[in-house]
């Protein structure tokens, strides 16, 4: 598949195990490829029919799925990993088309995904209660039991990956899903859809609906929703946060960050430069837990900056399904406009650009209305400015210089968010000591950006609550019946 070329032809909307157009309509919605500004698929987005049809499914398949052993939800999951792991270029193929990055991430995206289902393929057949004894031979005993039908809700920036963090530990614990993309990146969740359904699981155990705000509001409203998994921005999970407390539901919150990365004197330079550039640069800087705050100890602080220049004005811009593009465009104009902007006031206040932060135009001309910019350092920037506080989601790392560990400690831990932190240094006691202080949900010591599907990921603060991946996920996707049981007579107060 060449860039400018694809077009949705399908139904976009995945329920009882089949594509299908939904029933009624919340509104249409575009779908681009970033690359060349192409329109790739216009869509219905589900009404409240639509959004009760694929949770009535899932409800349906629950019943089946729930009753099936940890070892036969194993095999199935296992079956769909393999799948995905064989389809592996086709699926970051669609994913590079529809967001935007390049094939070469989005490549490794997709090993992230499937090692997350075999990761949870392997919890399945684990998951157990405990015995516990009482007086008298009588005895207790605890059951994990599964939530129902769960809803996932998507951010743009991994599409299918956030589909398999959200669907494969609610799968594994016995869950059924409806899950609904952004629908800035419709795409790829359907091909999620099909591959469950391939691998064996029951007609309506995962289904996707398509559409934006209105979609979604059905969705954690719905009665026969057990529990909402959100990933997007912080004003969103404030709204679902406060729909689930109207129903009384569980819910996991990924939200945005703003995060910090402290590049100690005595850090080992090549990697903490390639540190920075994993913090700043992947997926044109639309990930949210971004070491966007680079704080560098001041005796280092010429070394490293001329370093990190040099090596961000190398990265190869251009079309994300060449082989050796390093970063393609920005999800969207609006959005890229946004980051240009975020840029215009960093000038304003004081920053100063040491590259980057401006439009691309690639040669290619079939890629002339793709939203490409060149990816961005400042300098000269203070806590207090706007570069520095808030999360801009594009390819922007401001550089602050630092003295002391606790006045970095304390500069970096000055802000409302907490998704992440990176520290860089050789000295293994401070890289402990630094990663406890840190107010942040994951601290990367010496390296960053890695996400192995065996580790805990969530927020502090505002950056949200709740995690995927890691063993942990299955509290958050399951729940705990006590059965108590007497062996004697009932010895009763009355
Ligand atoms: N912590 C994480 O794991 C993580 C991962 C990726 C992205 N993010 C965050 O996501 C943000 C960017 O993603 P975005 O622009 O898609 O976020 P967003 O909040 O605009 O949208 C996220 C999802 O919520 C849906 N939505 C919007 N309004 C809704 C409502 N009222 N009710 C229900 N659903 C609604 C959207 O259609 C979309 O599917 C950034 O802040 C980024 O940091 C966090
Ligand atoms: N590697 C996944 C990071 C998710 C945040 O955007």
């Amino acid at each position: 598949m060449r860039t400018g070329t694809f077009v949705v032809s399908q139904p976009l909307n995945y329920r009882g195990g089949a594509r299908v157009d939904p029933v009624d309509s919340s509104g249409t919605e575009k779908a681009f490829e970033p690359a060349t500004g192409r329109v790739i698929a216009t869509f219905t987005c589900s009404g409240e029919k639509e959004v009760n049809l694929a949770v009535q499914e899932a409800k349906a398949a629950f019943k089946i799925w729930s009753q099936k052993s940890g070892m036969e939800r194993c095999r199935v999951l296992l079956e769909a990993a393999r799948i995905i792991r064989e389809r592996r270029d086709d699926i970051a193929t669609m994913e590079t088309i529809n967001n935007g990055k390049s094939i070469f991430e989005a490549r490794l995206d997709i090993d992230v995904s499937w090692q997350c289902l075999e990761y949870y393929a392997g919890l399945a057949g684990s998951m157990a209660g405990e015995h516990i004894q009482l007086p008298g031979g009588s005895f207790g005993y605890t059951r994990r039991e599964p939530l129902g039908v769960c809803v996932g809700i998507g951010a743009w920036n991994y599409p299918f990956q956030i589909a398999c963090w959200k669907s494969a530990p609610a799968l594994a614990c016995g869950n059924a899903m409806v899950f609904k993309p952004s629908p800035f990146t419709p795409v790829s969740a359907l091909l999620l859809a099909g591959i469950y359904t391939e691998a064996g699981v029951p007609p309506g155990l995962f289904n996707v609906v398509q559409g934006g705000a209105a979609t979604g509001q059905f969705l954690c409203q719905h009665h026969d929703v057990a529990k909402v998994s959100f990933t997007g921005s912080v004003p969103t999970g404030t709204k679902i946060i406060e729909m689930s407390a109207k129903g009384i539901k569980p819910v996991t919150l990924e939200l945005g960050g703003k995060s910090p990365l402290i590049i100690f004197s005595d850090c080992d330079m090549e990697n903490a430069v390639k540190g920075a550039l994993m913090a700043n640069f992947l997926t044109q800087g639309e990930v949210c837990c971004n070491g966007t705050r680079v704080f560098v100890q001041k005796e280092i602080l010429d070394k490293f900056t001329e370093e990190v220049v040099k090596q961000t004005q190398r990265i190869k811009i251009g079309d994300p399904l060449l082989e050796d593009t390093r970063m393609g465009p920005l999800i969207n104009r609006p959005h890229l406009e946004r980051v240009l902007g975020f840029i215009k006031v960093a000038k304003e206040q004081g920053a100063k650009v040491l590259c980057g932060g401006d439009l691309y135009v690639p040669e290619d001309p079939k890629l002339k209305d793709g939203y490409y910019m060149r990816p961005c350092i400042l300098t000269n920037c203070r806590d207090d400015m706007t570069c520095v506080k808030e999360e801009i989601f594009g390819p922007v790392m401001s550089i602050l210089s630092f003295d002391t560990e606790a006045e970095v400690l304390e500069r970096a831990n000055d802000t409302t968010f907490g998704l992440a932190a990176g520290v860089f240094t050789r000295d293994i006691q401070r890289a402990h000591r630094v990663a406890a202080e840190l107010q942040a949900g994951t601290c990367f010591i010496n390296n960053y950006n890695v996400s192995p599907v065996e580790l805990p990921f969530g927020g502090y603060k505002k950056s949200g609550f709740g995690r995927e991946n890691g063993r942990v996920t299955i509290e958050y996707y399951s729940q705990l019946k006590t059965v108590c049981v007497e062996m004697g007579d009932v010895e009763s107060a009355f």
